[in-house]
C-alpha cells in the first residue's frame, strides 16, 4: 500500500533521462521518487526523458509514491508533458516556479492529478497561502536553490536568509491543509551537515525533505521518522489520557497533546517504526 503524502520523509529527485538512477530507485528506502523533467534534464533530452518517465511510472516504484516534475508553462514541453501524464499512473505532478494559484489549477484541470507546487521565488513566497489552497494542490516543496538566487543570498551562505521563507511556507501549507517539504541539500558527501539541516527542517514543521542522492535517504528517514522512544511515549500518553487537563509524566496534557500523540503514532505506523 502506498503511503499518504504527509507521512513521506525522504523524497528523492532523479533526472528522468537517467535510466540507471530510475532502476536504482526501485531498491532504495525513500518514500517518494520524483522523476525530473525540468532543470536536471538538458533540452535535447526532454522528449526522451518524458517517455522514460511515463514508462517508469507504468512499471511502478513498489510502495514508494511516484511523482514527475514537469517544465513550466511557456516552454515547448509543458503541454505535451501534461497530456502524457494525464494518462499515466503518476501519483503527483510537481510544478516548479509556481507564483499563482491559477498555475496549479491549470495543471490540475488538464492532468487530473494532485499538484505539488514548488515555491522558489519571492513572488511565489508571497502567494504561497493562495497556492496552498488552490484547486488540485496536494503539497508544497521549497525550491531553495532558485530562491537563494532570486533573493541574492550569496553562494555558500547558511540558511539565515531563508528563515522567513521557510517558516512562511510551512504556515501557508498548514493553513491550506497540504503537506510541505524542505528543499534539497546540495553537498553530496556531508552527512553531518545534511543531518543538521534535516533536524532544522523537522523543527520548523516540514513533513520531510527533498533529496538528490541515495546516500541522503537514511539521514532524512531518521530525522523525520519518529524514533521508537517518542512512539512509546505517545502510546503511553494516549493510554493515560482521560480528558481535560491532567498530569502526565511531570507535565500538563490536554486534548491537543493527545491528538498530536495520535498523529505521531499514525506516522510511525505508516513508515514502519514500532
Ligand atoms: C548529483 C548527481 C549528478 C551526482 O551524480 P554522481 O556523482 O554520478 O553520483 P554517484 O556516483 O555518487 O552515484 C552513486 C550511485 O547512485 C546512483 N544515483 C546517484 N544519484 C541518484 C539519484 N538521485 N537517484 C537514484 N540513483 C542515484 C548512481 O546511479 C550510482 O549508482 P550505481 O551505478 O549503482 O553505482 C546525481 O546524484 C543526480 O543526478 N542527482 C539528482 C539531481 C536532480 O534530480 N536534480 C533536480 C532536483 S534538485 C532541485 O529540485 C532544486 C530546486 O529546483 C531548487 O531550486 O532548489
Ligand atoms: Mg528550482
Amino acid at each position: 500500500m502506498t503511503m499518504q503524502l504527509h507521512h513521506a520523509r525522504s523524497l528523492l529527485f532523479l533526472p528522468a533521462s537517467n535510466a540507471r538512477a530510475i532502476e536504482k530507485a526501485r531498491g532504495l528506502p525513500c518514500d517518494m521518487v520524483i522523476l525530473d523533467l525540468e532543470d536536471a534534464v538538458p533540452d535535447d533530452k526532454k522528449v526522451e526523458a518524458r517517455e522514460a518517465a511515463v514508462a517508469a511510472v507504468a512499471e511502478g516504484f513498489g510502495s514508494r509514491l511516484a511523482a514527475v516534475r514537469i517544465n513550466v508553462a511557456g516552454t515547448p514541453w509543458y503541454g505535451d508533458e501534461m497530456v502524457a501524464l494525464k494518462k499515466s499512473a503518476v501519483d503527483y505532478i510537481v510544478l516548479p516556479k509556481v507564483e499563482t494559484a491559477e498555475q496549479v489549477k491549470a495543471v490540475f484541470s488538464v492532468c487530473q492529478k494532485p499538484v505539488i507546487a514548488m515555491i522558489e521565488s519571492p513572488a511565489g513566497l508571497l502567494a504561497a497561502p493562495a497556492i496552498a489552497k488552490a484547486e488540485g494542490a496536494g503539497g508544497l516543496f521549497m525550491g531553495t536553490n532558485d530562491l537563494r538566487r532570486e533573493l541574492r543570498i550569496p553562494a555558500g551562505a547558511d540558511r539565515t536568509g531563508l528563515s522567513l521563507a521557510l517558516q512562511s511556507v510551512v504556515v501557508a501549507a498548514r493553513a491550506g491543509g497540504v503537506a510541505v517539504f524542505d528543499g534539497v541539500y546540495n553537498r553530496l558527501d556531508d552527512a553531518e551537515g545534511l543531518e543538521r539541516e534535516c533536524r532544522e527542517g523537522h523543527m520548523l514543521g516540514f513533513d520531510g525533505k527533498t533529496l538528490i542522492h541515495p546516500n541522503q535517504i537514511l539521514v532524512a528517514n531518521r530525522a523525520f521518522g519518529p524514533d521508537a522512544d517518542a512512539v512509546a511515549e505517545a502510546r503511553r500518553l494516549v493510554e493515560a489520557a482521560t480528558g481535560g487537563a491532567e498530569r502526565f509524566e511531570g507535565r500538563m496534557i490536554e486534548a491537543m497533546h493527545v491528538a498530536q500523540a495520535q498523529d505521531l503514532i499514525a506516522r510511525a505506523e505508516a513508515v514502519g517504526v514500532q
